[in-house]
């Protein structure tokens, strides 16, 4: 099964400071978050709304549309973690799903084009995600988080580097404890780019701390 739309080279660029953001995660209104961090330099939104106190029903589909209209006006992709139905409801750019969510092939077949994104945990899991048409993997977590209880162990950057070093080419984005300090080795190990919560989240200043994450993915890259 093949991918969307998008070529593997523009995937990558979407996954340098891709910032994963519900409303339990902030410290003021999501809205403001996610603009601050897209004038930061966010190369992708992703609404993930779950865990203790995350909005349901309207309120959470009225959040989305919010956050996804922020996203237009900046012309960044605005994908939805595991809910099919509001992505497909609200015309997201893409979707998100784990190992424990709705199979990524059957996604692929509800999504059409749109960007799948997949969690993968082992080099199996990758080929599995690639064979169901997933445009890019999100490999974790690669240092210890405090925003998803049901993490699996820390992986280090190892996992990255396994999946490269048995050919994995699919864009790989790291996710679990980066900060600023640790997405140089992120990116080194074979990651295109870095997911985060709390590093912009919880940061003093969510613009510049966007903008520093994306400094250092693009410095280690060498662009
Ligand atoms: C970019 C990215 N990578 C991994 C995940 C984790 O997805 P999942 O394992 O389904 O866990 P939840 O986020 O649904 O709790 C992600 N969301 N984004
Ligand atoms: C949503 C998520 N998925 C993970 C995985 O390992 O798949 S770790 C994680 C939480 C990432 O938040 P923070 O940047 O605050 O650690
Ligand atoms: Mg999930």
């Amino acid at each position: 099964m093949s991918g969307s739309s998008i070529s593997p080279e523009q995937m990558r660029r979407y996954l340098r400071m891709y910032l994963v953001i519900g409303s339990v995660n902030c410290r003021e209104k999501p809205l403001r978050v996610v603009e601050e961090a897209l004038s930061g330099g966010a190369t992708m939104i992703q609404f993930r709304e779950k865990g203790p106190g995350a909005l349901t029903g309207e309120a959470k589909l009225a959040l989305a549309l919010e956050l996804q209209a922020a996203c237009r006006r900046a012309g960044v992709p605005f994908i939805v973690n595991d809910d099919v139905e509001l992505a497909a409801r609200i015309g997201a750019d893409g979707l998100h799903v784990g190992q424990d969510d709705e199979s990524a092939g059957a996604v692929r077949a509800r999504i059409g084009n749109r960007i799948l994104g997949v969690s993968a945990h082992t080099v199996k899991e990758a080929r599995t995600a690639l064979v169901h048409g997933a445009d890019y993997i999100g490999v974790g977590p690669v240092y210890p988080t405090i925003s998803k209880d049901d993490a699996r162990p820390v992986q280090g950057t190892g996992m990255i580097q396994d999946m490269r070093a048995q050919g994995i080419q699919l864009p790989i984005v790291g996710i679990g404890g980066i900060n600023a300090e640790r997405a140089a080795e992120v990116v080194r190990a074979g990651a295109d780019g870095v997911a985060v919560i709390s590093a912009v989240t919880q940061a003093a200043n969510v613009r510049e701390a966007a903008r520093n994450l994306l400094e250092q993915v693009a410095r280690a890259a060498g662009r």
